[in-house]
């Protein structure tokens, strides 16, 4: 009974009462919960053409709804306003919060899927967060926008119509978190932003595509399928991450050692190298890296900077860690969950790393 349920559900179904009154038949039609959290799908401006300077995250879940009346055509929907920022301001915190309230409404028999909003600067990390944290076959599609909600041609109200509508498209069960934006499909493991204008950024140009959409209708080229290997961690404790940090290549980097003891007096407990081609830094620095991070046991994970493949795996008895296919960004946040379940266990962290790639079996 919704008066049993915690207080933040009842408030929730509160809303679907208000999001359902302009349409009396819904309840019939299936039902999905939407969480927005702000971003430029979210944006305003005062001008029609500017698509930048505007305000993220000013408009509401309900007016975003209200924006697409064809929603509550194919959905019963819950709308949420988890947050309304520019995604920034999200951090692994909000998106363990975020991960753990889906968890609970795809826990219901009657809710088919979720969606979640969110500004497209950040969306693939907590993309891959849900990712990893979400144990359920029920479709999880995360959608954003490049032009705000004010723009000629926004693209907001089509992308989440489309992301609504593969919420509860029984052919998405079983594929894990999805990004949608621009007509496309992606995994949420692998796809990542690739250019901060364009409408057609969100690519994983190794993997692909899941499939597109004609109209809203989704097509899938494939079977469901879900990353090799997987790992799962559960975050139902956590409300804060093991505190990790990106550092970049860059020729003449021999002269930054004291960057890499920076990070370690503040506090860090990973290091992720976005490092050249498959991995590399200057022989020098990575001496000294090694070193210093071995000595505080702060665990070292090598990504690439390219934007693209994997980098050089890692054997059994190498101090650092290979991010497989996982982009510096990807990685920290697998890195967190990591030493969240296994502290600095360098075997364990390998085997959650190596999922796509599984030299240790
Ligand atoms: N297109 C966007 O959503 C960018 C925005 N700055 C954000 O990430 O919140």
């Amino acid at each position: 009974r919704v008066e049993d349920l915690p207080r933040h559900l009842r408030l929730a179904y509160r809303d679907l009462v208000n999001t359902t009154s302009t349409n009396g038949n819904n309840a019939s039609l299936p039902k999905i919960v939407y969480f927005g959290t702000g971003g430029t799908i979210a944006g305003s401006s005062g001008s029609a053409t500017a698509v930048t300077g505007y305000q993220a995250g000013a408009l509401g879940v309900q007016t975003l709804i209200d924006a697409v009346p064809e929603i509550i055509n194919i959905t019963n929907i819950i709308g949420i306003q988890f947050a309304n920022v520019a995604s920034d301001q999200m951090n692994t915190t909000l998106t363990m919060q975020l991960s753990r309230n889906i968890s609970e409404y795809l826990a219901a028999d009657d809710v088919v899927g979720a969606v979640v909003s969110h500004g497209t600067d950040t969306l693939e990390e907590t993309a891959i967060m849900l990712d990893l944290t979400i144990k359920s076959d029920k479709p999880v599609v995360i959608v954003g926008a490049m032009r705000p909600a004010t723009a000629i041609s926004a693209d907001g109200p089509y992308n989440l119509l489309q992301a609504v509508s593969l919420a509860t498209y029984p052919g998405a069960a079983g594929r894990g978190t999805m990004i949608t934006l621009n007509d496309r499909i992606g995994s949420a493991f692998y796809t990542t932003k690739t250019n901060p204008r364009s409408l057609d950024t969100f690519k994983a140009y190794e993997q692909g595509y899941l499939g597109n959409f004609v109209g809203a209708t989704p097509r899938f080229w494939y079977e469901p399928a879900k990353v090799l290997n997987k790992p799962y961690f559960d975050v139902t404790n956590f409300t804060t991450l093991p505190h990790v940090a990106i550092l970049y290549a860059y020729e003449d980097m021999a002269l930054d050692v004291p960057l890499v003891s920076a990070a370690i007096a503040s506090g860090v407990k990973g290091l992720v190298i976005a490092g050249s081609g498959d991995g590399g830094t200057d022989s020098t620095w990575n001496r000294q890296f090694q070193s210093l991070c071995a000595n505080a046991s702060v665990a070292m994970v090598v990504s690439t900077r390219t934007g693209d493949g994997s980098d050089a795996p890692d054997g059994d008895s190498s101090p650092t860690i290979s991010a497989n296919s996982l982009n510096p960004e990807k990685a920290k946040i697998m890195l967190q969950l990591s030493l969240a379940k296994n502290g600095y266990n360098i075997t364990a962290i390998k085997k959650d790393f190596d999922s796509d790639y599984p030299t240790l079996g």
